[in-house]
This record gives structure tokens, C-alpha cells and sequence, in this order.
């Protein structure tokens, strides 16, 4: 779980080097042109991996944000103000981030194509604005003069690839951090990650800004090409046919962002040379993303999948080995793992408080209505510090809907207490962050991480190799390295589980976590639930059809029909309630005690 993949950093650099040493000196004068225009293209291909890559934002103005760059650049040049260019591209980035803010704030209220069309509307005005009022130095022709030892085509392109290679390290860094592997999580699920106490909104407005960035350096970088710009270097078309260029090629890994550039820069020219329009190429590519978009995954995110997925396999494949050659069979290991859950299982009452510890999360009242359906109907549940407590209850009691309301995403009426602290005005992120962690029943985990970067979005802190082992190892997950796109339904709803007990919250709310588990593994979990109190200072509540591993692991128990609290209390006791086991028939067996 390191910021920065060594091996990846050294080829990057590498690649770097040879592209600056060898390619001036080899291609002749037109050519460096091209590479010029493609490592500038590959500039702004890192802007579009930031918002469409990562955070699966559908922005089609980044080319708007270049201009803001191109245009802040030639006006520090005809002020002649000091500094100047490398300071004034600096600044060129720096004038796009208010702006890309201001266009990410609709994106808090509106996603997909509805976003797509306002950042499509920024493009359209930018376009307008421009052509009404041309470039700084466009009237009487000052031009920029490129800073020395860059100023020749070959010198530029050297420079070029130094800015290119510094964003890429630094977007590499940040998509590392817990806000890079944010992006990925809004991508699939913003619900799952306001349940990690990732702040929706920040984490969007983030990838604008940094987008907005990385585009107007881009939009600099074009002016120092071409010692003066006009409009049409930045139409909307362009960022038509880049945004399509990075659906298809994944431009959030430097290796798609260089080809995009690469395709972005040549493609009219190859187009020219094998006799078909130009335009042509805006069509493949076209093409290219609506296949990409159908995946949900670019050429570069299956590239680098695939290698995961082959390396994961070959791991599982040695352990799996490993323990054969221990000489234990399946059935042996399976056996004993039954026989170990059940021995840890029946100790467990007696390390357990029964009741008397201090409330942790109390509920008072919870009523949730959907229009007509009274979904709950002014429940009460207390979870005791140190706790594990049951919420059972038949199909449609309400369970799932408790959880979504007491972790603040669901409205609702009642009172909801943390520790002493009244929740019921506070947003899920925040709930999250001051220690109320949740799980869903349908788990929605981006198959693109690994084990451990998931776990790092669920900590909300980076953690040691040791402790993410330790805690995948304890809630029988696969290694960390893992990619979550070949983990069992079963192991990722584990996996969800082990992400929010690494936040260690005060309470975590878990939602059928057993849900796909055979009787051997439901046993298990019920084992390790057990422990998750005193071994990770967590306090439980369960939600579980599983009746078996709710009587094993539960001091305390609520039972839910039709919105309705109809029996709460010690489990045995609850379980053996003529109306709990009338609620329950048909529904579920409950064992007799
Ligand atoms: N978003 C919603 N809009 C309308 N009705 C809803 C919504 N969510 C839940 N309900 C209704 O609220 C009731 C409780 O549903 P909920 O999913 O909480 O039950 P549950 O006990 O979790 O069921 P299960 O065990 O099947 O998961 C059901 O009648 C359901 O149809």
C-alpha cells in the first residue's frame, strides 16, 4: 500500500528518457511538431482521467479549462509580467481551479448525462466568449517566446514530457491517497462511500479542481507551441472527441493518457495519409467509447485488470498448493473449521456482558414512511457498548430500512444518540466519520481495486501491511493484493464487513453479512462477530436471517413484522415468543432453544 509503485515510477521515467533523448534527434522537424502536439494532448488526457477515469464524472469542457490556462498565459505575456512563462503556466493551472469548482457544484445535485449536458453548455459559452473576444496578443500579434534551454521544437517537446511525467507522478500519488481511491468508490456507488465518511461533495469538487488544473497547464503548454492561440485550439468539438478518445482508453494510467494523446494528435494526419476525411477519426473513436461505456470499463482499466487477475490467481493457486502439500483435504479443512467456529462459538457467552454495559447507540421513536407504507413504526434498539445485538426480523420488516435510517440516509422521525451525541441532523459521511460504520446488503465494491485499497477507503487512514492482513486474514478474506473483480459475492460482503470494522468505528450496523455463506462459513463469521468487540473495540448490531448465528452471537435481540417492534430482550427469551415464532412461520425456521 505504498503512494508511489516503484516499479511503475521506474519504466514511466524510463520511458520518459528515452522519448527525450532519442525522438528529437531522430524525427524530422514535422514530426517533433506532432510529438509536441501529442505530449500536450497527453497533458490534457491526465485531466480527463482525473474526472472521467477516476471519478466517472461525465465532463465535456475540459478543453474550456485549457483555454483558461492559454489565456491567462498570453495575458502575463503581453503585461510582460515577471516571472515569466514556467511561472506564468503555474498560474495558468492555478486561474482553472475556481472555475472548475464552479462548474463542479451542479454535479452535487446531478449526475450523468443531466451533468453532462451542463458541462456541455460551459464548453458552448466558453466557445462563444472566445470567439467574441480573441486571445490577449491575438490583435497585434505578441507572441510568447519560448523560455531557453526549451525554445527549440526539439527543446519544447523535452520540456513537454518533464510537465507530463511530473502530473502523471503526482495524479499517481494522489490516486494512492484515500481521495484518488475515493473517485473510484463515487464511481460506482456515492452511497457506499458516504457510508466510508467520504464527503461526497468534497471528493467531487476535488477532482474538478484538480481536473481544471492539469487542463489549464495543458492550454499553457499549447501557447508555448504555438506562440499565439485562437478559438478554434480549443472548440468543443475537441473536448468532444477527447472525452471520447479517454471513455475508451482509460487516461487515469499514464500509459492511456499517452496513447490518447498520441491517437488525440496523429489521428487527422493518419487519417490524411490513408485517404479518409479527417473527421473520420472523431467517428472511431465515437465507436471506441460507446463500447467502452457498455463494459464500464477503458482498454487500460482491462489491461492492467487482467494482469492483476492472472498474478491474484497464480497466489491463490501457491496457497491452495501450500496446503495441500500440508496433506489436509478439503473436507478435513472444511471439518475443521466447523469444529473450530463451534468451540469458539460456545465460549462466547461467558466472556460476553449480558446487558448491564453503558448504551452505546440508543434509537428512540425511529418512524420511516414511504408515502403510504409505514416502513418502521417508532422502534427502539439500544446497543450496548462491547455489544452484539440482533435485529431479525421476516422479508420487508424493515430491517434494511432501520439501518439506512439510523446511519442518516433515509429521512426519518425519532431520535438517534452516538455515544451521548445526537445524530439525526447529520449527513451519512459525517455519522460515518464520528464512528457509526454500516454495510449493504448488496455490496458495490469497485471490482478495479484491490483488497487493500479497499480497506484503505474503509479505514479512512492508510494502514500498515500487518493490520490489513490481519484483518483479512480474521474475516476470511483472500490475500490483499487480491482485485476485488475475482472475489465471490460471499467474500466481498466479508470484505465490506473487514473495511468498516478497519475504521474501528463505535458501532458498526451490518447488514446480512452471512448472506451467501454455506452453514460451515455462517458458523464461522458468527465466531469472529463474536470477537469483533473485544478484539477491535467495535460494537455490533446484526441484521441476519440466519437464526442460528443470531442465537449463537447475540446477547440481545429485536425482532421486527411489519414496522413494528413485537418483542426485544434477551435472545433465548425471544426466540421462544409465541409471536416471534408466529411472525417468523414460513418466513424462517427458529431453531427451539
Ligand atoms: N425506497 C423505498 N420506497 C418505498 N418503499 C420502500 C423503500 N425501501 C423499503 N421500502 C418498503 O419498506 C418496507 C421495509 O423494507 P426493508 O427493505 O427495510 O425490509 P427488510 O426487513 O430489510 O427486508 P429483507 O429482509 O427482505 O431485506 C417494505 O415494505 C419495503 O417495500
Amino acid at each position: 500500500m505504498n503512494l508511489v509503485d516503484k516499479r511503475g515510477l521506474g519504466t514511466g521515467v524510463g520511458a520518459a528518457i528515452l522519448a527525450c533523448a532519442l525522438l528529437p534527434a531522430v524525427l524530422p522537424p514535422y514530426w517533433i511538431y506532432l510529438a509536441i502536439s501529442a505530449a500536450i494532448s497527453a497533458v490534457i488526457m491526465l485531466s480527463f482521467g482525473v474526472i472521467v477515469g477516476r471519478a466517472g464524472v461525465m465532463s465535456l469542457c475540459q478543453m474550456s479549462f485549457a483555454a483558461i490556462g492559454a489565456w491567462v498565459v498570453l495575458r502575463l505575456n503581453v503585461a510582460e509580467a515577471p516571472g515569466g512563462f514556467f511561472l506564468w503556466l503555474l498560474l495558468g493551472g492555478l486561474a482553472a481551479v475556481p472555475v472548475g469548482v464552479a462548474i463542479g457544484l451542479p454535479a452535487l445535485r446531478i449526475r450523468g448525462v443531466n451533468l453532462a449536458v451542463v458541462t456541455f453548455g460551459f464548453a458552448v459559452s466558453t466557445d462563444i466568449v472566445l470567439n467574441v473576444n480573441p486571445f490577449p496578443g491575438a490583435k497585434d500579434l505578441v507572441m510568447l517566446d519560448r523560455p531557453a534551454p526549451f525554445d527549440t521544437d526539439g527543446g519544447y517537446f523535452v520540456f513537454t514530457v518533464i510537465v507530463f511525467t511530473v502530473l502523471a507522478i503526482g495524479l499517481g500519488i494522489i490516486g494512492k491517497t484515500r481521495l484518488g481511491l475515493s473517485w473510484y468508490e463515487l464511481r460506482h456507488s456515492e452511497r457506499a462511500a458516504a457510508a466510508h465518511g467520504i464527503s461526497v461533495a468534497r471528493s467531487k469538487l476535488a477532482a474538478f479542481a484538480i481536473s481544471a488544473f492539469v487542463a489549464g497547464i495543458g492550454g499553457g503548454l499549447l501557447v508555448g507551441q504555438l506562440s499565439l492561440v485562437v478559438p478554434q485550439n480549443f472548440a468543443m468539438g475537441q473536448s468532444l472527441a477527447l472525452f471520447a478518445v479517454a471513455v475508451m482508453i482509460g487516461p487515469h494510467h499514464p500509459e492511456g493518457a499517452v496513447i490518447g494523446g498520441v491517437f488525440g494528435a496523429l489521428m487527422g494526419t493518419l487519417m490524411e495519409k490513408i485517404s479518409l476525411p479527417q473527421d473520420f477519426g472523431g467517428v472511431l473513436f465515437g465507436v471506441g467509447a460507446l463500447l467502452a461505456l457498455r463494459s464500464g470499463l477503458s482498454q487500460t482499466d482491462m489491461t492492467r485488470l487482467r494482469k492483476r487477475e492472472v498474478d491474484a490467481r497464480k497466489l491463490l493457486k501457491a496457497a491452495e498448493d501450500a496446503k495441500d502439500a500440508e496433506g489436509e483435504s478439503a473436507t478435513a479443512q472444511a471439518e475443521a473449521q466447523v469444529e473450530a467456529a463451534a468451540a469458539a462459538l460456545a465460549e462466547v457467552p461467558a466472556r460476553r456482558p449480558v446487558g448491564d454495559a453503558k448504551p452505546l447507540l440508543t434509537v428512540q421513536g425511529l418512524t420511516v414512511k414511504f408515502g403510504e407504507v409505514v416502513a418502521l413504526n417508532g422502534v427502539d434498539v439500544t446497543v450496548p457498548e462491547g455489544g452484539v445485538v440482533g435485529l431479525i426480523g421476516p422479508n420487508g420488516a424493515g430491517k434494511s430500512t432501520f439501518i439506512a435510517a439510523v446511519s442518516g440516509f433515509v429521512r426519518c422521525e425519532g431520535a438517534v444518540a452516538l455515544d451521548g451525541r445526537q445524530l439525526d441532523r447529520l449527513s451519512p459521511n459525517k455519522r460515518a466519520t464520528l464512528g457509526l460504520r454500516r454495510t449493504f446488503q448488496t455490496t458495490a465494491i469497485a471490482p478495479e481495486l484491490s483488497q487493500y485499497e479497499y480497506l484503505t477507503i474503509g479505514a479512512g487512514r492508510r494502514l500498515s501491511r500487518a493490520e490489513a492482513d490481519e484483518l483479512l486474514e480474521f474475516f476470511g478474506c483472500p490475500p490483499g493484493q487480491v482485485p476485488v473483480s475475482i472475489v465471490d459475492a460471499g467474500t466481498r460482503r466479508l470484505l465490506d464487513v473487514a473495511a468498516a470494522i478497519a475504521a474501528r468505528p463505535k458501532v458498526a450496523l451490518l447488514d446480512e453479512p452471512a448472506a451467501g455463506q454455506s452453514a460451515a462459513e455462517s458458523l464461522t463469521l458468527g465466531a469472529r462477530l463474536a470477537e469483533v468487540p473485544e478484539r477491535f473495540g467495535v460494537s455490533i448490531l446484526l441484521v441476519e436471517h440466519d437464526m442460528e448465528l443470531v442465537q449463537a452471537v447475540c446477547e440481545q435481540v429485536t425482532v421486527l413484522d411489519f414496522g413494528n417492534v413485537i418483542a426485544s430482550g434477551p435472545t433465548g427469551e425471544v426466540l421462544e415468543d409465541p409471536a416471534v415464532r408466529a411472525a417468523y412461520l414460513g418466513a424462517a425456521d427458529v431453531p427451539a432453544t
